[in-house]
């Protein structure tokens, strides 16, 4: 018997329909994507940080409630990956077709989501700060890009470079989910209309929206190295002013040009400020160059 590739589907984290790129192999069936270069699969972890193994049915309908979160992972790791390769032609993270790996109910009660080099990795949530982190495609997105921003700018995970490394994920997770909340669909499900971060207004989640604000914290885990996730703010706020001017379709183009071709490891903010202005110019003229600069200019970045 062999592996064939079919559709199925399943529930989402909120008991929504979504259809499903699957494969079926010997009477079974597994979150196994082979619609692409490389395969997106998709694992369990049954809340342990170890030995995952692929979920699988006896049919092609994914509908148990443990299965929820998987069916987001699977679903929206395709969607992200059809966002880089038709908006961007950009296959995979690498731009060579690298397979997607997945792994859910990873640990227990765990509020994050991450990137290892290798595979995504999310919690569950603890049900009240996160509902099952997979559940939010701009988070899905976020994780992916570090990944992007691993095989492109590379840009260091410390003080302004890592700033800008969370920024970028923050950015094309907007790209891919357009509202400037990030991380709203799994963050506190019991109050509605609140978010993990804001891009329009940083400060409602105690980030900083201007150089002058900027937070100097140590490179340690407790510093955040460097306050990466705190420092975004500024970067966020740049993007917002950009993209609210410029609109999707251009600032897109601008910033997947500026991390693909201008931005280097060590960049600091003012070095992404030239990169953007740059990649604007390129592509659209000096209005839409300028109207970058200015954009950096009103959060102190020069
Ligand atoms: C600490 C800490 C981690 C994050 C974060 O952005 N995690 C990735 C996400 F996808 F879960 F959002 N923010 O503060
Ligand atoms: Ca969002
Ligand atoms: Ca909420
Ligand atoms: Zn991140």
């Amino acid at each position: 018997l062999e592996e064939v590739a079919t559709t199925g589907y399943g529930y989402g984290n909120k008991g929504d329909y979504k259809s499903l790129n699957i494969t079926a192999d010997s009477g079974q069936y597994y979150l196994v994507d082979q619609t692409h270069t490389g395969n997106i699969e998709t694992y369990d972890a049954h809340n342990t940080k170890s030995n995952y193994n692929l979920i699988s049915d006896y049919d092609n309908a994914f509908t148990s409630t443990s299965q929820r979160a998987g069916v987001d992972a699977h679903y929206y790791a395709d969607q992200v990956y059809d966002y880089y390769k038709n908006t961007h032609n950009r296959d995979s993270y690498d731009g060579k077709g690298a397979p997607l790996y997945s792994v859910v109910h990873y640990g227990y009660n765990h509020n994050n989501a991450y990137w290892n080099g290798e595979a995504m990795f999310y919690g569950d949530g603890d049900g009240r700060t996160f509902s099952p982190l997979s559940g939010a495609n701009d988070i899905v997105a976020h994780e992916l890009t570090h990944a992007v921003t691993d095989y492109t700018a590379g840009l260091v995970y410390e003080y302004e470079s890592g700033a800008l490394n969370e920024s970028f994920s923050d950015v094309f997770g907007y790209f891919v989910d357009p509202d400037f909340l990030m991380g709203e669909d799994a963050y506190t499900p019991g109050i509605a209309g609140d978010a993990l971060r804001s891009m329009s207004n940083p400060e409602q989640y105690d980030q900083p929206a201007h150089m002058s604000q900027y937070q100097y914290l140590p490179n340690t885990e407790d510093g955040d190295y460097g306050g990466v996730h705190i420092n975004s703010g500024i970067p966020n706020k740049a993007f917002y002013n950009t993209v609210t001017v410029i609109g999707k379709a251009k600032a897109e183009k601008i910033y997947y040009r500026a991390l693909s071709y201008y931005l280097t490891p060590n960049a600091s903010f003012s070095d992404a400020r030239a990169a953007l202005i740059r990649s604007a110019q390129d592509l659209y003229g000096s209005t839409d160059a300028n109207t970058v600069a200015n954009a950096w200019s009103k959060v102190g970045v020069y």
